[in-house]
Order: C-alpha cells, then sequence, then structure tokens
C-alpha cells in the first residue's frame, strides 16, 4: 500500500504485477475502500499491472468538503494515473465506479485502452432516493443505512451461508467517512451520462450481478445497448458486488475482454 499527494490531498493507492505489464485500474463502488478488489487484484496480476486506490472520502484517501461530482473523481484518477505513468490504462469500474469510467470514457477516450462497466448505468438510483439516504445519514451516521445496503450489496444466499463474511463487510461499509459518503451520494444524486453514453468509443463490456438491486441486470443490459458495440454479461449467483460475492467470474468475463483490447 502507499500514499501520494495530488493536488494537495492525500490518495491512498497500490499496485500490484508486473511493472512492465499492460496496467489496469479497478475503481470502487460507493462506501467501500479497495479491499473489496483483492481477490480480482490477485488473479489479474499475473498478467497485468493492477492499480486500486480509495477515491476520494473513503478509505484511507483524503476526504475534502463536499458535494462531489463525477468530474471530480474523474479528475482524481486522471491526476493518479499521470502520477503512475499511466499512459493508457484498461478500466473495471463498479457502480459509481462504472459511472466514473463512463465519464472518462467520454472527456479522455485516449486514455484508456478498454472498459468494463460493472453493476453500474448511466444514472442510478433517484434524486428522491439519495436525498433521502443522505438525510439518513446526516442524522444516524452509516449505521442508519448499513442494513438496507448488505440487502442491496449481497445476495440471500450469501447473507445465509457466509454470515461472517457479510458481518466483515457490514463493517467495512461503517468504517467509511460519513462525510464522504454522503459527498459522493450528492454526486449520485447530481449524475445522468444517459444521453452522454452513446458517445463512449471505448470498447466496452457490462456485466450485472442477476441478483444486484441496486442496478439491476436490466439497467446494466439498457446502458450497455446505448453503448456502441457493447457487450453484456449477467453473473449469476452474484448481488451489486461481484469482486466480493463472484470474484472468479468476474475475473473470467473482465479478463477475457483486457486480453482482446486492453493491451492496445
Ligand atoms: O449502496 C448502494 O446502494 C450501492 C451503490 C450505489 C452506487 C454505488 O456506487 O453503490
Amino acid at each position: 500500500m502507499a500514499f501520494t499527494r495530488i493536488d494537495g490531498r492525500l490518495v491512498h493507492w497500490r499496485e500490484s504485477g508486473p511493472l512492465d505489464a499492460p496496467a489496469v485500474v479497478l475503481v470502487n463502488s460507493l462506501g467501500t475502500d479497495f479491499r473489496i478488489w483483492d481477490a480480482v487484484a490477485a488473479a489479474l496480476s499475473r498478467d497485468w499491472r493492477v492499480v486500486v486506490y480509495d477515491k476520494r472520502g473513503h478509505g484511507l484517501s483524503e476526504v475534502p468538503p463536499g458535494p462531489y461530482a463525477i468530474a471530480d473523481f474523474t479528475g482524481d484518477l486522471l491526476a493518479l494515473a499521470d502520477r503512475l505513468g499511466l499512459e493508457r490504462f484498461a478500466l473495471i469500474g463498479l457502480s459509481i465506479g462504472g459511472l466514473i469510467g463512463q465519464d472518462l470514457a467520454l472527456r479522455r477516450p485516449e486514455r484508456l485502452t478498454a472498459l468494463v462497466l460493472a453493476d453500474t448505468a448511466p444514472k442510478v438510483g433517484t434524486a428522491e432516493s439519495w436525498s433521502g439516504r443522505i438525510a439518513a445519514v446526516r442524522r444516524g451516521g452509516l449505521a442508519a443505512i448499513a442494513d438496507p445496503v448488505m440487502e442491496r450489496w449481497f445476495t440471500p444466499a450469501f447473507h445465509s451461508g457466509r454470515p461472517d463474511d457479510l458481518a466483515g463487510w457490514r463493517n467495512a461499509l461503517l468504517r467509511q467517512p460519513a462525510d464522504g459518503y454522503v459527498a459522493t451520494c450528492e454526486a449520485l444524486r447530481d449524475a445522468d451520462l444517459t444521453a452522454a453514453i452513446g458517445g463512449i468509443r471505448v470498447p466496452t463490456l457490462a456485466v450485472a450481478g442477476d441478483g444486484d438491486l441496486s442496478t439491476p441486470p436490466d439497467l446494466v443490459r439498457a446502458m450497455a445497448e446505448r453503448i456502441p458495440g457493447a457487450g453484456f454479461a449477467l453473473i449469476e449467483g452474484c448481488g451489486h458486488i461481484p469482486p466480493v460475492e463472484q470474484p472468479a467470474r468476474l475475473v473470467a468475463l473482465a479478463g477475457g475482454h483486457l486480453e482482446r483490447y486492453g493491451r492496445g
């Protein structure tokens, strides 16, 4: 693990795999830090230079005052890529991480070799749902929303079959900075790339957990249908967080897409 300052703000990041291999950056969802990628990074780092990082407001990275916008996260990612000397890279983005990937593909397509959009959409949730969540966290902290979030993150089979893992990931959510969480919800509340994503020209694969309650498969499929040439694949037995619930299946799908396009 490593820390670096970008624009004066501390960023927590880690890389693995051969430094001379083509690069892939893994971009997190709301309320998670880069530990969700451990199994995926371990598998991909056999062939790829894998970079993970805690986006602003999360994990051990700094929590600048909100509200944030998707463009802020995109700028942070580009600045980190510049610092690490990644001229071009593939991106696997989960949920808001996928929104950041869509935004980057629209703003700076020349920086991306390939895009994997996992459990995401050009617009996630509604203004009302985000406002409700923001108010709940401001009142009661992350504990106020942890149970319904766990229902969305993981399938009933995960809840019943892996209770200790469930408790651990619930702890991971509870320990995210509440101010950073709220500021990120504000970015999600305000983001709508629906009209823009038809302009994406980066080779894209969309994947969705069949049991995802946050960005259900039909929403993810509809996004793929708007992006020229994008593929779509379903991950069975999976909620909103495939790198935790079905890492091997995500690696198989994303790895295939990276092999095809990510070496460019
Ligand atoms: O917390 C959730 O509902 C899941 C989620 C929505 C956007 C994101 O990044 O995660």
